[in-house]
This record gives C-alpha cells, structure tokens and sequence, in this order.
C-alpha cells in the first residue's frame, strides 16, 4: 500500500499533470487549498521509503526507478528517517517547515505498529508532528497510548488505485489544535493529488477498510467472474476482460460524476423480457447481493481484530 501511495503522490508533483488535476484537487477542499494554477511552496520536494529488508530495498529502488523523482530507501532505520522529518505518518512520513519534504517510514502490517513506535528514540522523533496511521483495526487510542500527547495522530484508510490517482481515502477528523487547518491541508494535499478524500469519524473505519480498502479485490473477482463468463460464450480472455473492466468503470462514474443511482442504471438497461432480465434473475437466484454485503460484514469484523491483542 506504501508503494501505491508514494507512486501516485509522486507522478501528482509531476509537471506534466494537467489543468483538470488541479480542477480536481481544489474540487474536494473548497477554499482550503492553494488557488488552481498557484504555485504551492509546501510541495513536498524529497522522499524516503523505509524497509526492514535487504531485498525489499532493491525491490523498492527498482519500483521507483522510472518515477523521474528520487525516493531515498532507508533498510532497517525508521528512527533515522522520523528525525529527518518535521510532519510524520505512521507508515510514511511528510514534512513541511520551511522546507518541504516527504518520508514513507514503512507501510507495516497492523501487528507491527507498537513495535515500531516503541523504538528507543522514536516517540521523542516523533515529537510535535504529525503521525497519520492506515494500519487497518489498529484505533486511535490505542496509537495515542505509544506516543507523546505532543505528537496529533489520525488514521487514514488508503485503497490500492492511490497508484495511478483514482484512490479513495478516507480520514479520520483532525483533533482541535492551533495547527489543526495547516494538518488538514497538508492531509488534503497528499489524498486529494491521488483520488478522492473524505472525513469520517473512527467510529466508521472498519466498515471503510472493508468496502474501500478491501473493495479493489471484491470488485476484481467480479469483473474476473464477468470476464470469464464472456470467455464461457467464445470470446477471447484479453477482450472479455477490456470489456467487463471498462463496463464496470463507466457504471461507477454514472454513479460518482452523473450522481445515478445503481438501480436506475440497471432498470435502464433492462429491456422486458430481454437478455439483462434473465441474466440478472440468474444471478438473484445465487444470492449474489446478501452474498456481496456478508462478504463486506465479515471483512469489517475482521478489520475490527486486526492489532487487536489476543488476535492473530
Ligand atoms: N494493501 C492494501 O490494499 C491496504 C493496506 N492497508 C494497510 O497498510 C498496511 C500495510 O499493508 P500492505 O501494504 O498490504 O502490506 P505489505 O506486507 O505488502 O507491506 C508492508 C511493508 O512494510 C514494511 N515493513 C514491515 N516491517 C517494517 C519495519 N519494522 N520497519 C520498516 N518497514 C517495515 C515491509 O518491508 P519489508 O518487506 O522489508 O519488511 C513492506 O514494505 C497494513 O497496516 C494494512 O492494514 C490499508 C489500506 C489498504
Ligand atoms: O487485507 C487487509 O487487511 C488490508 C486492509 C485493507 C486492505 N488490505
């Protein structure tokens, strides 16, 4: 999830990004934002990825190889790239003082947050900043627990499409602070430039991680089982899967930019007695709503044991 993130943030600094990015951006954070066009002097200008492993460094370096910005990889010293920064995010690190710069410190499974933010050193790194945690099920009282109370914590669930900017991330609301407004720009900078943001209390994150978070793979086995099912009926695999992948993405943004509702969309397809009828009557028949929505329960349920002690 590191990778997606820190890939989509750096293609977004990119000077080839076009006006319509920019439209975007401002788009989610009204009047919070550099004007369109305006240039921003807290863009990030430097960034570190953080690995325990010798052959995830070199895999990292070679990921971000062709990005055309330099990503430092640090192996096995988070405490080192925490102190280099000024604003910090638990598996990544942003800084912006006077100049701006931009860290990943690791993207570490749940399990692993207090052991690495009980690293001699790291709560006083961590001092003054701004921790941002997607460690899904790990709770904000509980990460408030590992650090000083100097340090604003928030959680963000984060989704896989952050890689090429069609992410959705969401945030956990921003505690009451003199810096408050200067920390949701600079959380609106970094999600915004790679999808859509939006706030929602904590209360709402295990439900979020498993229908945004998790969402990317639940919508591949369907559009797979779709494309399988044009493979069934003769077609050739690479233009069932064009066609299936397209057909889903142009559904979803009749619902996001044409503000349609799914079944209005499905009734306008549906001919009396025609094919969509029959077809979606086969796939009532094996359940194929409860089973979608328990799949999201359970993965929510799930989401709430993750970091959890006593939980594997
Ligand atoms: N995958 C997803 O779609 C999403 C994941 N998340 C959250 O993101 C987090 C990471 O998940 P995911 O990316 O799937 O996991 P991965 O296992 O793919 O990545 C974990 C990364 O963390 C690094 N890491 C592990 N331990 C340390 C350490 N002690 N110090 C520094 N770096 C470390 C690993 O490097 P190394 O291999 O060298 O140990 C690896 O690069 C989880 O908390 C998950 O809940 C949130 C939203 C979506
Ligand atoms: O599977 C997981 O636990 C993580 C959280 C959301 C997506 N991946």
């Amino acid at each position: 999830m590191g990778i997606a993130i820190l890939s989509g943030v750096v293609a977004s600094l990119e000077p080839h990004r076009n006006k319509s990015d920019f439209q975007k951006w401002e788009s989610h954070t009204p009047g919070t934002l550099t004007p369109v066009n305006t240039p921003d002097v807290t863009v990030p200008t430097r960034f570190i990825a953080c690995v325990s492993k010798e052959q995830s460094g070199k895999k990292l370096t070679a990921t971000f190889a062709n990005l055309g910005r330099q990503v430092e990889i640090v192996v096995s010293n988070n405490l080192w790239a925490v102190q280099q920064a000024d604003v910090i995010l638990l598996w990544y690190v942003l800084s912006t003082i006077s100049r701006p710069l931009f860290k990943e410190v690791g993207s570490c499974k749940p399990q692993l947050a207090h052991t690495i933010l009980e690293e001699p050193g790291m709560k006083e790194a961590l001092d003054s900043k701004l921790l941002i945690s997607i460690l899904a099920g790990v709770t904000l009282s509980q990460l408030n627990e590992w650090i000083l109370p100097s340090t604003t914590v928030i959680r963000a669930m984060p989704n896989t499409p952050c890689k090429i900017r069609e992410g959705m991330t969401v945030v956990s609301p921003i505690p009451e602070s003199a810096e408050a407004e200067r920390d949701t720009a600079r959380i609106l900078k970094i999600f915004s430039s790679i999808g859509r943001c939006r706030f929602l209390e904590e209360k709402h994150f295990d439900a979020c991680t498993a229908l945004s978070g998790s969402g990317p793979a639940f919508a591949c086995i369907f559009l797979e089982a779709m494309a399988d099912g044009g493979v069934m009926m003769g077609l050739p695999r690479a233009e069932a899967l064009e066609l299936a992948a397209q057909t889903l993405q142009g559904a979803a943004r009749m619902v996001l930019q044409v503000g349609a509702h799914p079944a209005q969309i499905k009734d306008a397809v549906t001919t009396p007695g025609g094919c969509t009828i029959a077809g979606l009557l086969a796939l009532e028949d094996g359940r194929v709503r409860s089973t979608i929505a328990r799949g999201i329960q359970i993965a929510t349920e799930r989401a709430s044991e993750l970091g959890q002690p006593g939980k594997k």
